[in-house]
């Protein structure tokens, strides 16, 4: 069964009404441009774009909004040109209190699921690092321009954490079984140049400005192609692993709270803010 299926009936309401969402103060913002049809959506959480659970329900909040409203494609980047998205909030880890530390992984499986079921095409424009849940985002995305110079991967076991098999069967469709394999364990983080290598993205370039040029063309890809086409080709090859993610989600988020609460773990969490803290001081 389709979760969502295109209505280009609805199209035609669309082109006359555009939407600016969002105020300056927001976690998230989105323009849609009205002759394109084309939402960007731009992470704005200063200074990290780390994934607080008030984060994680707004980009939840907002693709929903633009699934309603029938956009023609979405770019997802950040207000900096230094970080995409640092990852989980790791305060949201430290000493937590246990209900909201089951909130944060939960919302983090429905900013996956739904940003990896959207049935318009999506492109990550990535636009500074990108590690562990800044990583997830991007692969939620259809297609990945990455600027040069930048940092991104799954670096989750470095850190102390399992990488689950919903982010794993991400990373295999993207890169293939052997190298996430390799990489999920490893918890590799790559250039931007490698990340192109290995498939982890799609294009690179200089700068902002080109690599907007280069997402859009991606989205242009599909302007004559009949959405409804598309977006059931895309889901029926997504909807499986949302559904598989769904049926073990209560597992996952005890799996994700007992690694978290475990005194190894808490104990390199302090060791690692403070080495993000020493690495600033130097
Ligand atoms: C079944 C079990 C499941 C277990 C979990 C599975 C895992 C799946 C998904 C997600 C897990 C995660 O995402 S864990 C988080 C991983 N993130 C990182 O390791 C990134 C750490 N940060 C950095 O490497 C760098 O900050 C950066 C490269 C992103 C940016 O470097 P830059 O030099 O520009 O900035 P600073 O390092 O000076 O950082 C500024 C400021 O932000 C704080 N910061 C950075 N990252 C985070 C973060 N992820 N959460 C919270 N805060 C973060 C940093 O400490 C600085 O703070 P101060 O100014 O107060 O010092």
């Amino acid at each position: 069964m389709l979760r969502k299926i295109f209505n280009p009936a609805r199209l035609s309401r669309f082109q006359r009404t555009m939407v600016t969402v969002s105020s300056s103060d927001a976690l998230v913002s989105t323009e849609v441009d009205d002759k394109t049809g084309y939402a960007t959506v731009t992470l704005n959480r200063a200074p990290v774009n780390s994934l607080s659970l008030e984060l994680m329900t707004e980009i939840v909040k907002t693709v929903d909004e633009l699934e309603r409203s029938n956009i023609r494609g979405m770019v997802l980047t950040s207000f900096s040109n230094k970080v995409f998205c640092a990852g989980l909030d790791i305060m949201e880890m430290v000493n937590p209190d246990l209900d909201r530390l089951r909130a944060v992984w939960t919302r983090l499986q429905d900013t996956w699921a739904s940003l990896y079921g959207t049935s318009f095409p999506t492109v990550a424009l990535i636009n500074g690092h990108a590690p562990a849940g800044g990583c997830l985002l991007a692969l939620c995305c259809e297609y990945r321009v990455m600027c040069n110079n930048f940092n991104i991967g799954l670096n989750e076991t470095q850190l102390g954490l399992a990488v689950p098999p919903w982010l794993q069967g991400t990373m295999r469709q993207t890169i293939g079984t052997r190298e996430a394999e390799i990489h999920c364990i490893k918890g590799t983080m790559f250039n931007s140049q490698d990340a192109l290598k290995i498939g982890l993205v799609d294009e690179l370039a200089a700068e902002n400005g080109e690599a907007m040029q280069r997402a859009l063309h991606y989205l242009n890809t599909f302007k004559q192609m009949s959405p409804y086409a598309r977006s059931a080709t895309k889901l029926l090859m997504r909807n499986k692993d949302i559904e598989d993610m769904k049926r073990g989600r209560k597992e996952d988020v005890e799996r994700f709270v007992e690694n978290v609460m475990n005194s190894d773990f808490q104990n390199g969490l302090t060791v690692y803010l403070q080495s993000l803290k020493n690495r600033k001081n130097k």
